[in-house]
């Protein structure tokens, strides 16, 4: 069957129409189409490449984070403020698969924490004993393969970074010597420690979740139709029901008709598709112009994101390439709040995140040819939940970017836990283990680390983020609007035929990045419209 990206004829309905074939669109779109009476439609705004020589190796090399560079084509740039004096571009994948396209290929599950903080605002179906099955299913974990607590069969192949790499020896040997315990499966729940990072780079190939679910095979399901480069504008909604979705293509504005309309677009679009769509905070959609379908005061009002710096280290010697992975090891540790005198008081189990790259930054930033002997980032992150984010639109005109805050810094809290990330990075590049192979940490210096307010000052000159941005449109119970925009299976509140699958419904950022979590999105939401005796199918009578 000839590929139909682009050729198919589109004026007609599509029991699901799916905007956005990134990391939960592609589960979304795959999973439903197994019902062979389902005829679904995924459209996207980048290109649908089939199968691995489609994406070409750049996209694919795991020594490589596409996103990371700028205005890289695969992506699309979303102008912020991470605190009010620090603009800043925040890259996401635009292309199959989306961010798990042009991401790190970290691919980590949340915690029990959090699937069970989750679970208690009203979502009891994101308990962890709940979505384990939907975890198991979703992976092929080639490292541990079938268990009570892994799955050997699903499209995601997860495979654990060797430390065959001095710096990654010397990062494992450095935690030891600092007292971290050992945490061999960062998916199984154990206590936090020092390990290697599940991912899903495979011998050197970022596979993507649209490369994993999405193969050629499924795109030519005769009741899958993948439509790229469209650009969905809004979703219709008559009479309180989702109809369909309007969508750019060629300088052209045309409806598609659906029974049910997933956003899959993305934490930082599909906010900004349902305001446009009249879904939104009252007063903003009012302030532009916009109807107003429904007042959802919970879209954009209160986002989440893991604030991020960067150090550097020299090594001694000139190494070799690392085999596959620009991902060293990776250190979860619970912070004392930051003080000299470690007095304050922690946020939760591994609320600081220390990653390693193998490759410079320099290598990350611009794709070229690993520089032998360059400098080596370790990445710092703040990861407990934090809801300090705010996004509002600021006209009707879908072409203006939304105004996005990310509000970084504004509490002490997080101020601490990147001052405590700081020093115990520094303290392992001067442990023993380092001293053999490293010149010491490029900065800060004693000078800044010795005293809180240099240190502080350090990190507001260094600040980025993770890209880990989640509850812009966050689910829990209808009688809860300020605090929760759809349910627990993304189906929006007061619009009838609308759902939202990826990573805007969740509450909060988990304590780990959200890529493992973007595609348990797409299985549970999935399974929730599959089980679903109201959504529309083909046998309905309409
Ligand atoms: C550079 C970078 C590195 C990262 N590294 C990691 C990592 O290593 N580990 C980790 O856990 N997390 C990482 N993340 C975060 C993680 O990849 C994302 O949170 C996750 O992939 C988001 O999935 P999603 O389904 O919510 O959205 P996406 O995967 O971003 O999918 C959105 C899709 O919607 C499409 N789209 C957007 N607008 C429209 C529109 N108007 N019409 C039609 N289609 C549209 C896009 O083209 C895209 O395909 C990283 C993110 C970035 C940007």
């Amino acid at each position: 069957m000839p590929p139909r990206h682009g050729t198919a004829p589109v004026r007609r309905r599509y029991d699901v129409v799916v905007v956005g074939a990134g990391t939960a669109g592609s589960v979304l779109a795959a999973r439903l189409s197994e019902d062979p009476d389902r005829d679904v439609l995924v459209v996207d705004a980048g290109p649908l490449p089939r199968g691995p020589a489609g994406f070409g190796p750049a996209l694919l090399d795991g020594l490589l984070v596409p996103g990371a560079q700028p205005n890289h084509p695969a992506t699309s740039a979303h102008p912020v403020r991470l605190t009010p004096t620090r603009p800043w571009l925040v890259p996401r994948g635009r292309v199959l698969g989306g961010s798990s396209t042009v991401n790190g290929g970290y691919f980590v599950r949340a915690r029990r924490e959090d699937f069970d903080r989750w679970a208690a605002a009203g979502n009891p179906a994101w308990s962890y004993e709940r979505v384990l099955p939907f975890l198991r299913a979703l992976e092929n974990d080639l490292d541990h393969g079938d268990g009570p607590l892994h799955g050997d069969r699903g499209p995601m192949r997860i495979r654990r970074g060797r430390p065959d790499h001095p710096a990654a020896a010397a990062f494992r040997d450095a935690a030891h010597a600092l007292g971290f315990p050992d945490d061999p499966d960062k998916n199984d729940q154990a206590p936090p420690g020092f390990g290697p990072v599940p991912s899903n780079v495979i011998d050197g190939v970022r596979r993507n979740a649209g490369l994993s679910y999405l193969p050629p095979e499924v795109l030519d399901r005769p009741n899958l139709t993948a439509l790229g480069g469209r650009t969905a504008r809004r979703v219709v909604v008559e009479n309180g029901r989702a109809t369909g979705v309007v969508v750019e293509h060629g300088g052209r504005r045309f409806a598609l008709d659906a029974g049910t309309v997933v956003l899959s677009a993305g934490a930082l679009v599909t906010p900004h598709l349902l305001q446009l769509s009249g879904i939104g905070p009252r007063a903003d959609l009012e302030r532009v112009g916009i109807p107003v379908v429904r007042d959802a005061p919970a879209v954009g009002s209160g986002f989440s994101d893991h604030p991020q710096v960067v150090l550097e280290w020299a090594p001694r010697d000139v190494w070799r390439e690392p085999s596959g992975s620009w991902l060293g090891g990776c250190l979860h540790l619970t912070s004392t709040g930051g003080t000299l005198a470690g007095t304050g008081s922690g946020g939760g189990p591994g609320d600081l995140e220390i990653l390693q790259s193998l490759v410079p930054l320099s290598h990350l930033v611009t794709g070229g040819a690993v520089t032998a002997g360059g400098p080596l980032p370790f990445l710092v992150s703040a990861v407990a939940p934090r809801r300090t984010g705010r996004l509002r639109i600021r006209s009707a005109d879908p072409t203006t970017p939304l105004s996005i805050d990310y509000g970084y810094l504004g509490s002490r809290e997080d101020q601490g836990r990147l001052r405590d990330g700081v020093r115990v990075t520094a303290a392992l590049l001067e442990s023993p283990p380092f001293a053999g192979v490293a010149h010491g940490p490029l900065g800060p210096g004693p000078e800044v680390l010795d005293h809180d307010d240099a240190l502080d000052q350090w990190i507001r000159e260094h600040l980025g983020t993770a890209q880990h941005t989640c509850g812009t449109v966050p689910m829990g119970p209808a009688d809860e609007p300020r605090h929760a925009a759809v349910d627990q299976f993304g189906r929006v509140h007061g619009v009838r035929g609308l759902r939202v699958a990826d990573t805007s419904i969740l509450p909060d950022a988990p304590h780990r990045g959200p890529a493992a979590t973007a595609v348990l999105i797409g299985e549970v939401i999935a399974r929730a419209i599959r089980n679903d005796p109201s959504e529309p199918c083909p046998r309905d009578p309409r």
